[in-house]
């Protein structure tokens, strides 16, 4: 993708927002960022071989010199990915996006496994990194930088794939990483509390996720919404102003709801109402907040056109997400290991009211929070974890750059029979070793994740592996 393209007169080989980045003929965007201001790296973008720089309007003519044109923009991360998406058209046509503090990750997921059980060349971008037929992830950020964004979207097109599910992260909202992407459909799953260091506040936070809705959804597209969110009143609202379809969905309420839900032990029984017709399903995946996840991918099929009942057989064929609920080994005395990705106060709520009926004796619950993120979860994780789990294990989750004791000194008073073992491996081998017939217990936090970051360094880590080890190292094999 190094050929040249014209964009505002200007004939450009690239754009990035990095000036490390930069290669001749590039656009180099100057973002006021959140560490640093960008305009203080127009030299070394200069110097890189710029073409064209795109900066707020307080950057002059003067400051990059005759040779190289000049964008203005007040919003410039905004511009950066509206350029963006025009040097990387087209872009696969039929796409949606999902917002909401839990569930974006499985719901995106489950969108692109439908999609391919009916035989259609689709693919999921998010948490778990870009999923197509032959390409199973990566890592980075959840909603990625725009640039990379555009570019991933021209390069699946290209390859023929048009269908892409992706995840609309708060941040990503918020730094306008999704702009210029189209959407048919976009759902919301439901807010709780997370990322309020960077938002600050619970009202700004939720103002970043409706900007979905209010400024990327066209009209002529349809909001998928879950019925029971208390935002679902302020998003229908946004729709009808906006001409938007409302799909509502939910365990109990919507157009698209449960009927029925007969648990068994990997699943469920399910009978559901979809836009009118009862269906019987088998589900082959267990936790209730699975079903409302594929419920809302269910809405974003058919708001993006797809016959419910053809929509709705699929659902018997859908696969668990990685590491959420995830069983990853059962001991000889019959008790079972989750690895689940639960890092908000509702998640870990959520995950552990999904295991209950799983549990025929006691709940253990291995779960820490995460360093240089929204420290108001901590003491919120905390008390869950003592009212949900009848054992509790405190201990490291990416201490990143803070003191893990110190992160743990912050949960431990809303939790004060848990056991504090910073050493994650540690805390896992204790919890299994500890569990008697009947028991289930639930590592939370990492999920998917291969690593542990203390510092700067991502430590290789992965919660799975660790409890198939000691797993292993108790009864000697696997579970
Ligand atoms: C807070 C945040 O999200 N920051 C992201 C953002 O940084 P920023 O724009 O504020 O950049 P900055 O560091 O202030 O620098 C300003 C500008 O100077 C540029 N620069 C900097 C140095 C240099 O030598 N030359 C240069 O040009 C930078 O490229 C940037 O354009 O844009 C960067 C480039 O895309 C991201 O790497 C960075 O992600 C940080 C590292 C991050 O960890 N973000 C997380 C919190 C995040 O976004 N998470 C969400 C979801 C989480 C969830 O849902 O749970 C996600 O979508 O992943
Ligand atoms: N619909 C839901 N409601 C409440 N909790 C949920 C829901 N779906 C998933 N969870 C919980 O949240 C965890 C994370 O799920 P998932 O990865 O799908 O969410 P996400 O929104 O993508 O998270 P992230 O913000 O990290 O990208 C799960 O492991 C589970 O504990
Ligand atoms: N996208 C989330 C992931 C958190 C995962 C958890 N393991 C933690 O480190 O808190 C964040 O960056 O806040
Ligand atoms: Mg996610």
């Amino acid at each position: 993708m190094n050929a040249q393209k014209i964009i505002n007169n200007v004939p450009l080989t690239g754009l990035t927002a990095d000036s490390r980045q930069v290669q001749p003929g590039y656009l180099f965007a100057a973002i006021p960022g959140t560490v640093a201001d960008g305009a203080r790296f127009i030299p070394d973008a200069i110097k890189a071989g710029a073409r064209a720089v795109l900066a707020p309007p307080s950057v002059t003519q003067e400051d990059v010199g005759p040779d190289v044109a000049l964008f203005h923009d007040s919003n410039p991360r905004r511009r950066l990915a509206l350029l963006a998406a025009e040097f990387y058209a087209p872009q696969p046509e039929t796409m949606v996006a999902v917002t909401g503090t839990n569930g974006k990750t499985s719901v995106a997921d489950f969108t692109r496994q439908l999609w391919q059980a009916m035989k259609i060349n689709a693919a999921s971008i998010g948490t778990l990194g870009i999923r197509y037929a032959g390409s199973d992830g990566g890592s980075g950020l959840t909603t990625p930088d725009p640039v990379d964004l555009h570019r991933e979207l021209g390069a699946m097109k290209a390859k023929g794939i048009d269908h892409v599910a992706m995840e609309a992260s708060s941040h990503g909202l918020d730094m306008y990483r999704l702009d210029g992407a189209k959407f048919a459909a976009a759902a919301f799953t439901n807010l709780t509390q997370d990322h309020l260091d960077y938002h600050g506040s619970m009202e700004i936070y939720r103002a970043a996720k409706l900007r979905l809705f209010e400024e990327l959804l066209a009209s002529g597209g349809t909001a998928v919404v879950n019925s029971a969110a208390a935002e679902f009143d302020q998003i229908s609202n946004i729709a009808a102003e906006r001409k938007q379809r409302v799909i509502a969905y939910g365990l109990t309420n919507g157009q698209i709801r449960c009927i029925k839900m007969d648990h068994r032990t990997d699943g469920f029984d399910l009978e559901l109402d979809v836009m009118g017709e009862r269906f019987t399903v088998d589900f082959p995946i267990p936790g209730t907040f699975q079903v409302e996840n594929a419920l809302c991918s269910l809405g974003l099929l058919i708001g993006c056109g797809e016959n419910p009942k053809h929509a709705v057989s699929h659902l018997s064929q859908l696969s668990g997400v990685r590491g959420r609920m995830e069983r990853v080994g059962r001991l000889k005395n019959g008790a079972s290991i989750y690895v689940d990705y639960a890092h908000t106060p509702d998640a870990l709520a959520t995950v552990l009211k999904a295991l209950r009926p799983h549990v025929g004796n006691r709940l253990h619950a291995v779960f820490g929070c995460g360093g240089d993120r929204d420290r108001g979860k901590r003491p919120l994780m905390g008390a869950v974890a003592a009212e949900l789990a009848d054992m509790q294990i405190l201990t490291d989750d990416n201490p990143r750059t803070e003191d893990p004791a110190a992160i743990r000194a912050d949960v431990m008073p809303a939790c004060p029979d848990a056991l504090n073992i910073g050493d994650r491996a540690q805390a896992i081998h204790q919890a299994i070793a500890g569990l008697e017939p009947g028991d289930v217990l639930v590592i939370a936090g990492k999920g998917h994740e291969q690593g542990q970051t203390v510092g700067d360094k991502i430590l290789p880590f992965d919660d799975a592996d660790v409890a198939r080890a000691a797993i292993a190292d108790l009864q000697g094999g696997g579970g």
